[in-house]
């Protein structure tokens, strides 16, 4: 198998960095660009795995979508809410959001929609959204495991109307109901039983349908009304660099007691995971933010911390990685669900930092790590994007950690590590 040996550092970082833009927004982006009327430009798209396996469902459902890499623009060409192919075969690799955002689009169709994914996919739940279908009269056909990809969809519209949904494993589903709903034929009220994860992901959702015109109300925590016959209307739409994978870089400062400027973040950004500069400070660093770039700057020592990441659970992994490089335990706690992401994430960190020879306690919904030397290692990454990046930034403090199978980070970053070697040559 392919790897990568990260060299360490015997000085701080110092260096500006470009982030390419974020998964979530462009993947919500080219849905609501898709059922706009008329042409949408977005830029600074992600060029990724997982943005490009949305692109590519959209086009099979004959809504035209031309990528043009090098200038990172994707050019959508919105059908009004129709979806012109009556029959798809759709594969969404290991993407959450393509997942749960296509079969969410393909319910608006009037036809046969099979979806697929690589086989993790299959394991990730998708049966909270589909139930919600089913009740509404459309027809979904497991080929496998009730809930479970992969399945045909066999629609006839949406109805909407008074729909409850669970959102305690992912917030995925509500985001794709929601970005639906103003194409459903009555006036849609979401109520979420139970606990809802990942909010900051369903407050962006609702604040780039307001950017492409149509209008949630949000009552209480959580109850979402969205008046059926609004539509979205197409736009010129500048995409922000993605805070999930700034992390990294930031983390980076963070280690080594040096700089890292991201250009073109800023705190007032749609991502929750913006939130990764508080949880910096809070360990010790110093942030400094301008019009168009955030800097951090890592202290002498970093502090722990005990922290419900929740609502930023994308950054587990970063943290884990920075983790024992504290002087006190860091503990993370209210992240249950990510164990069902692109790996078993609790299990993958924790078993990762005990390769490393960290002391680490796993909790049903977290992990505490302990102040501990670390002794290198080959660390795997389960086809896991963040356990590659992660553990990178490990590397640059302790000789001899080697990352297994690197091009797993094609799901968001292909070119994670071309940026990370040109950061430490800085
Ligand atoms: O809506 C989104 O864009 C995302 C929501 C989160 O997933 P969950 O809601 O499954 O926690 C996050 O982990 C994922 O990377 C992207
Ligand atoms: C959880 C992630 O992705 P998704 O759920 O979109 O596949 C991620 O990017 O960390």
């Amino acid at each position: 198998m392919d790897t990568i040996a990260i060299p360490a550092l015997d000085r701080p970082v110092d260096a500006t960095v470009e982030i390419p833009g974020s998964k979530s927004i462009t993947n919500r982006a080219l849905l609501v660009a898709a059922l706009a009327q008329g042409d949408s430009i977005l830029e600074n798209a992600l060029f990724s795995e997982d943005s490009e396996y949305f692109a590519k469902c959209v086009e099979n459902l004959g809504i035209p979508i031309t990528l043009n890499p090098e200038s990172a623009q994707m050019q959508v060409s919105g059908k009004g809410g129709e979806i012109p192919a009556t029959q798809a075969d759709l594969f969404v690799g290991l993407a959450g959001t393509a997942a749960r955002f296509i079969s969410a689009l393909v319910v608006l169709g009037n036809g046969e929609y099979r979806l697929d994914g690589v086989p993790r996919m299959r394991e990730r739940p998708m049966g909270d959204m589909l139930t919600v279908f089913q009740t509404g009269g459309t027809t979904v056909n497991f080929e496998g495991n009730p809930g479970y990809m992969p399945y045909t969809i066999y629609s006839q519209q949406f109805a909407g109307g008074h729909i409850r949904i669970k959102a305690n494993q992912t917030s995925q589903q509500l985001s794709a109901l929601l970005m639906i709903a103003p194409y459903a034929q009555q006036d849609t009220i979401i109520e979420v039983e139970g606990t809802l994860v990942s909010q900051s992901y369903v407050k962006m959702t609702c604040r780039l349908m307001a950017d492409f015109g149509v209008e949630v109300n949000q009552v209480g925590d959580n109850q979402f009304h969205i008046k059926a016959g609004q539509r979205y209307q197409p736009r010129h739409y500048t995409i922000e660099p993605d805070a999930s994978n700034a992390s990294y870089f930031f983390a980076a400062a963070a280690v080594t007691g040096g700089r890292v400027r991201v250009k073109y973040l800023t705190k007032q950004s749609y991502q929750g995971d913006i939130l990764w500069l508080n949880v910096l400070e809070q360990m010790g660093c110093q942030v400094r933010e301008a019009d168009d770039y955030i800097e951090v700057t890592g202290p002498q020592q970093l502090q722990g911390i005990d922290i419900d990441m929740n609502d930023i659970s994308d950054l587990v992994q970063t943290l884990g990685a920075i983790a024992p490089f504290a002087n006190s335990p860091v503990t993370i706690r209210n992240v249950e669900h990510i164990r069902y992401k692109e790996t078993e994430r609790i299990r993958a960190v924790v078993t990762e930092l005990r390769r490393l020879g960290v002391k680490v306690e796993e909790f049903a919904d977290g992990l505490k790590v302990e102040p501990s030397p670390i002794t290198p290692a080959a660390i795997e990454t389960y086809h896991d994007h963040r356990m590659a990046m992660a553990f990178a930034v490990t590397g640059l403090k302790v000789p001899g950690i080697v990352i297994q199978d690197p091009g797993c980070t094609a799901k968001t970053f292909p070119d994670y590590f071309t940026r990370f070697f040109k950061m430490i040559k800085q």
